[in-house]
């Protein structure tokens, strides 16, 4: 660890926040994780499920349309909107639950982000596949701060160019967050599992850029 994430880790551990040290030392200024983030987790992720328009969006592969194996959502400021295959995408409007996740999420993230993606897997066939967050209007080296809410699920990455494989469990209330060359460097996944697992749900906090 060098001095700077140590002093880091001590300005936070003063702050009653806890980061917890897993990630492999070459990827020490690319991921970050932290834990028990929020103090009321549990019943923000009741809020959460319950009052975030949760959606099934259809995905085309090979001429085929499928759903996609977990619901998401999208919110964010109004200048947070972006073009996809053409259409452009509005977030919906900030909860107030939404809001305060966020201001604690950039106290701890050190950044601002103006929108969130969510994702609900409701059991282990929910998963994500191999991706990176690297659309140009998150910028060069975005910093994206992924929250994660109820059953445990693992997070893989592979190396664009090396291959090596790196798997890490994202319990209940981390924050997991991706910096500098991560989304260039390497992909990311959360695989399905045949362990029994609950539900979970991820938000990730983005910046995007105007256009
Ligand atoms: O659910 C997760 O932990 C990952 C979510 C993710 O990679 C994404 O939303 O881009
Ligand atoms: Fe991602």
């Amino acid at each position: 660890m060098d001095k700077f994430i140590r002093a880091k880790s001590q300005h936070l551990k003063t702050a009653g926040i806890n980061p917890f040290e897993i990630i492999p030392d070459d990827l020490s200024d690319q991921l970050e994780l932290h834990f028990d983030v929020l103090d009321n987790g549990h019943e923000l992720y009741q809020n959460l499920r319950t009052n975030i328009e949760w959606n099934q969006r259809e995905i085309r592969m090979f001429g085929k349309t499928h759903l996609e194996p977990r619901l998401v959502a999208w919110y964010g400021d109004r200048a947070a909107r972006y073009v996809y295959s053409g259409i452009e995408n509005v977030p919906l409007s900030w909860t107030p639950d939404l809001i305060r996740i966020k201001s604690h999420v950039e106290k701890v993230a050190g950044t601002q982000f103006n929108s969130v993606l969510l994702n609900l897997y409701r059991d282990g066939n929910d998963s994500m596949g191999y991706h990176s967050d690297d659309e140009p209007e998150l910028g060069r080296e975005p910093v994206i701060a992924s929250l994660s809410l109820g059953s445990d699920r693992k997070f893989n990455m592979k190396n664009k160019e090396s291959g090596r494989l790196i798997s890490m469990n994202l319990p209940n209330n981390s924050l997991l967050i991706m910096k500098g060359k991560f989304q260039e460097e390497w992909r990311h996944a959360v695989p399905k599992t045949k362990k029994i697992a609950g539900e979970r749900i991820n938000l990730t906090f983005r910046k995007i850029h105007h256009q």
